[in-house]
């Protein structure tokens, strides 16, 4: 979909630069989770990945027919995004700006703002919604578009819980009808449902693998302000008690209770 060539990125001519030689593709329908510590760059390589920001020296090559318009970027905060007043109108900005016809607009609105739980707000004034009603608006507002990728931006961090977890979940069905998602996070269960993280420290890209190579190697995740995900820590527990697990890829709670499980069964 597009590749970044030697990219380098500084705000002002005389700063050192923000991003430092970045080399990586991104390919059609991954899953990436970029981190880093705050102020390694990430949102900055956000906003020059969906052309908000032109690279200082290097490019980004996006290969036809895919283009940087095919890319729905949703922020951290909400407030930064609203474009109209009332929800619905908001929602629907974007596909009216690409003459989509009125039908399709009402059958696209009707559809994502069920699966994202803000069809009884289509009708209220945005100013009048909390920050995670506001942000699950936004995202509707994205996910109407079909963007080929979507680039979020710790779009999940000030959803409670519950929100989270809705939004999660539509995320992951978005990336499973094959669009690509880039997303930054701070979350272990996110980076653990990517096929790919990039991890940057002072804008330069020091890990770009799976995540299961990550979070079984000690040494990025200190760099990278990560720690261990329960499931982790506990099969390090049990093969320090001489009990091998056998992972081979990043496994959720769910698969450990399974593996658990199996070896009980098996002793
Ligand atoms: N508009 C700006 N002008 C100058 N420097 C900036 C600007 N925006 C960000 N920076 C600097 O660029 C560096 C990277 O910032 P960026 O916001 O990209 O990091 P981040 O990894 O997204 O951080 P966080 O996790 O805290 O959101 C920081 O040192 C920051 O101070």
């Amino acid at each position: 979909m597009l590749s970044l060539q030697n990219v380098i990125y500084r705000y002002q001519t005389n700063m050192s630069p923000v991003l430092t030689n970045l080399f990586f593709s991104v390919k059609r329908g991954e899953r990436i989770a970029v981190v880093g510590r705050n102020g390694s760059g990430k949102s900055t390589l956000a906003r020059v990945l969906k052309g908000l920001l032109t690279p200082s020296e290097g490019q980004i090559v996006y290969e036809s027919p895919f283009s940087r318009e095919d890319i729905g970027m949703l922020f951290q905060n909400p407030d930064n995004q609203a474009v109209s007043t009332i929800v619905e109108d908001d929602v629907a900005f974007g596909l009216e700006n690409a003459c989509v016809e009125r039908d399709e607009i009402t059958n696209r609105i009707a559809h994502y703002a069920q699966k994202l739980g803000v069809s009884h707000l289509l009708k209220r004034n945005i100013n009048e919604l909390s920050g995670g009603q506001k942000q699950r608006v936004a995202l509707t507002g994205l996910l109407v578009l079909e963007p080929k990728l979507l680039l979020l931006d710790e779009a999940c961090s000030m959803l409670d819980p519950v929100g989270r977890k809705i939004v999660q979940k539509h995320i992951g069905q978005f990336h499973s009808e094959g669009h690509a998602i880039i997303s930054i996070t701070h979350d272990v269960e996110e980076i653990l449902s990517s096929d790919r993280v990039l991890g940057l420290v002072g804008g330069k890209l020091i890990y770009d693998g799976s995540p299961h190579q990550l979070f079984s190697n000690k040494d990025y995740l200190h760099e990278l302000g990560l720690v261990k995900p329960f499931q982790y820590e506990l099969v390090d527990l049990l093969e320090n008690k001489g009990i091998d697990v056998n992972v081979s890829h990043a496994f959720s709670n769910k698969e450990l209770l399974q593996l658990l499980w199996t070896y009980r069964l098996n002793r």
